[in-house]
């Protein structure tokens, strides 16, 4: 996968040449580049921003540099997409996770101040696919922080980057619900054991328990994820009941 990031602080990055996804960018698992607006600014201030017509507080980002960057990054082939985090985003949920993870070549946008003039976005969407993306309901300084989320939640699920791609399978989200507990040694801990059932070696047991253990924490602390989930997903093919 290829990875163009556009920010006027490109230095929010150097996290991505450590852990996983520095790896993924070792193997050749993942191409990024990050790039600095400002490039593409032509006075001596290098300015990227100008007050909002209509008035109002802030500063909104000029639409100039922003589609010269785009011209030089935005292919002239196969369609890339343009990623922009913002608060009136669709919410980053793990289905678009994985649509973003099937993509050839992402293309991420990272606004500041009030926003990204809206013709930049409508300029961009003659020639790419765009998604405004938003991460919850409350406002950061900017975009970059969103993208390293968003690029975490895609990178993991390329093939190749997790050492165990089982770990996809169970976790919380995987199948509409909540992971539940997990233990390790010691099998006491501060007087504190371990349920008797995962110690059993009875895996049919052992999983209905886990099925059941996450549909209560769902149930607990996300009744709305409940509302949407498919039938297989309370069986999974785990219980003979
Ligand atoms: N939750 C989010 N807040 C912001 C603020 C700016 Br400024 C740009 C993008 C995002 S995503």
């Amino acid at each position: 996968m290829r990875v163009d990031i556009i920010s006027i602080f490109p230095e929010y990055f150097s996290p991505l040449d450590l852990s996983l996804i520095g790896k993924a960018r070792a193997t050749g698992l993942l191409d990024l580049a990050v790039h600095d607006l400002r490039t593409w600014t032509h006075d001596v201030h290098r300015t990227v921003d100008d007050t909002p017509y209509g008035g109002g507080p802030g500063m909104v980002m000029r639409p100039e540099p922003w589609g010269e960057a785009l011209d030089a990054i935005l292919p002239a082939g196969p369609p890339a997409r343009l990623v922009v985090p913002t608060p009136a985003g669709q919410p980053l949920r793990q289905a678009l996770a994985h649509e973003l993870a099937a993509e050839s070549h992402l293309v991420f946008g990272c606004g500041r101040y009030e926003g990204i003039d809206q013709r930049v976005l409508d300029d961009a969407a003659t020639r790419a696919r765009v998604t405004e993306v938003s991460l919850g309901d409350y406002v950061l300084f900017g975009g970059e922080v969103a993208v390293l989320v968003i690029l975490e939640a895609v990178t993991r699920l390329l093939p190749g980057v997790l050492g165990n791609a089982d770990s996809l399978a169970e976790e919380s989200h995987a199948h509409g619900l909540l992971e539940g507990p997990v233990y390790t040694k010691p099998p006491v801990w501060r007087d504190r054991g371990v349920p008797e059932i995962l110690r059993s070696g009875d895996h049919g047991r052992i999983a209905r328990w886990r099925r059941d253990e996450a549909l209560l924490r769902t149930a607990r602390r996300r009744p709305d994820m409940l509302a949407t989930l498919s039938p297989m997903s309370w069986t999974n093919g785990t219980s003979r009941r």
